[in-house]
């Protein structure tokens, strides 16, 4: 459905000088650098999929997405979405593609929201029925039918949201790509939003792609996740993947019948919390470690009750972007290149 071979995006990035002279000496020098936003990233996503896109600020999320829908041409390599080659052949791109841009609005900013699925609907042709039925799902699932009279300039920032997702889906695209589309949302209305996404991938097939820093967004909505740094693909693999490559343990609290004191073993885990007869302790490898670190220590000391954590995502991607700007991506970012990938 998408094949990217081998794409890089360079752009020329002017430098320019400052003061009254400056000023006259940009007027006639046009001295750049190249930047390569993109860099020979390679990758390909099958009908159905959600993939999120993740990297931290400037890693090339937002070039990546507009080559994907055909508004930058890259510098070299091969995009293609559904056989055709975006910037190419953008009229036909734009019947099979839904696109959801966080940040800017696809809605007609003065008119009722009515008039922009109205609007949409003459520009792409969508039948009758169509266009009904899908304005019923829109209308209940995202509750348009609360504002979809009102003009798009009075509506918050998560119902305006729930609008340009709706429009984005109305003519029945194969392929729904976000940019950052919770960006600035509360807690439920991103938790709408979310779910709505969910269901169209899982029900009615739509391809996702999503470009986010909220990873809650990813671990809701995208089994697969690919990592950029630096305009390079440095990880193509599951949330679960990463997650057991990269955890930094597992937290165990066991409760005990008496306070055991320091004597508790501590072989292959670290005593991180200290509260008498509730104590908690990280252990280094997986699941089973834990395990049999609860059965050592319960055969010397009465135990109550015990309970495992994983590590929060979010702290597993802070730990992986801290790696990459240390050591030129030696360490951690390195073994999961060599690992995923
Ligand atoms: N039109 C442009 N001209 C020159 N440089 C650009 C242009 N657009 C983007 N860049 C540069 O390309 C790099 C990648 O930008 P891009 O917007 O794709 O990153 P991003 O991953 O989407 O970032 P963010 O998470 O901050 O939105 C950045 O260093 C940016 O400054």
């Amino acid at each position: 459905m998408i094949r990217v071979e081998g794409i890089s995006k360079e752009y020329k990035q002017f430098a320019r000088s400052t003061g009254v002279i400056g000023s006259m000496r940009n007027l006639f020098s046009r001295e750049h650098t190249l930047l390569k936003a993109v860099n020979e990233i390679s990758f390909s996503i099958e009908k159905g999929e959600a993939v999120g896109y993740l990297g931290p600020n400037g890693a090339g999320k937002s070039t990546m997405i507009k080559m994907l829908t055909g508004i930058l041409v890259p510098t070299s390599g091969m995009v293609t979405v559904n056989n055709l080659v975006p910037h190419k052949h953008r009229k036909e791109i734009a019947k099979k593609v839904g696109i959801v841009f966080g940040q800017r609005s696809q809605l007609w900013w003065d008119l009722p929201v009515q008039d922009s699925f109205d609007l949409h609907k003459r520009i792409y042709n969508i039948h009758d029925t169509d266009y009904r039925t899908n304005m019923n799902i829109f209308l209940e699932l995202l509750n348009l039918k609360e504002f979809i009279t009102q003009p798009v300039r009075q509506l918050s920032l998560g119902q305006r949201m729930r609008a340009e997702i709706g429009l984005a889906l109305l003519h029945n695209p194969d392929i729904l790509f976000l940019d950052e589309p919770t960006i600035g949302l509360d807690v439920i209305a991103k938790d709408n939003i979310r779910s709505f996404i969910k269901q169209m991938n899982r029900e009615h097939k739509v391809s996702v792609l999503l470009t986010t820093h909220d990873l809650k967004d990813i671990e809701e909505i995208c089994p697969r996740m690919l990592i950029v740094n630096k305009g390079e693909l440095i990880f193509d693999g599951t949330v679960d993947q990463l997650k057991s490559n990269l955890s930094p343990g597992k937290l165990i609290t066991i409760e005990f019948e008496s306070n055991p004191g320091n004597e508790v073993e501590l072989a292959n885990a670290d005593l991180i919390a200290d509260h008498g007869i509730r104590k908690t302790f990280k252990i280094d490898k997986g699941l089973d470690s834990a395990i049999d670190f609860v059965k050592r220590v319960s055969k010397r000391y009465p135990i109550k009750d015990f309970s495992l954590e994983d590590s929060d995502i979010e702290d597993i991607i802070r730990m992986y972007y801290r790696s990459l700007d240390n050591d030129n991506n030696i360490g951690i970012a390195n073994q999961e290149k060599m690992s995923v990938i």
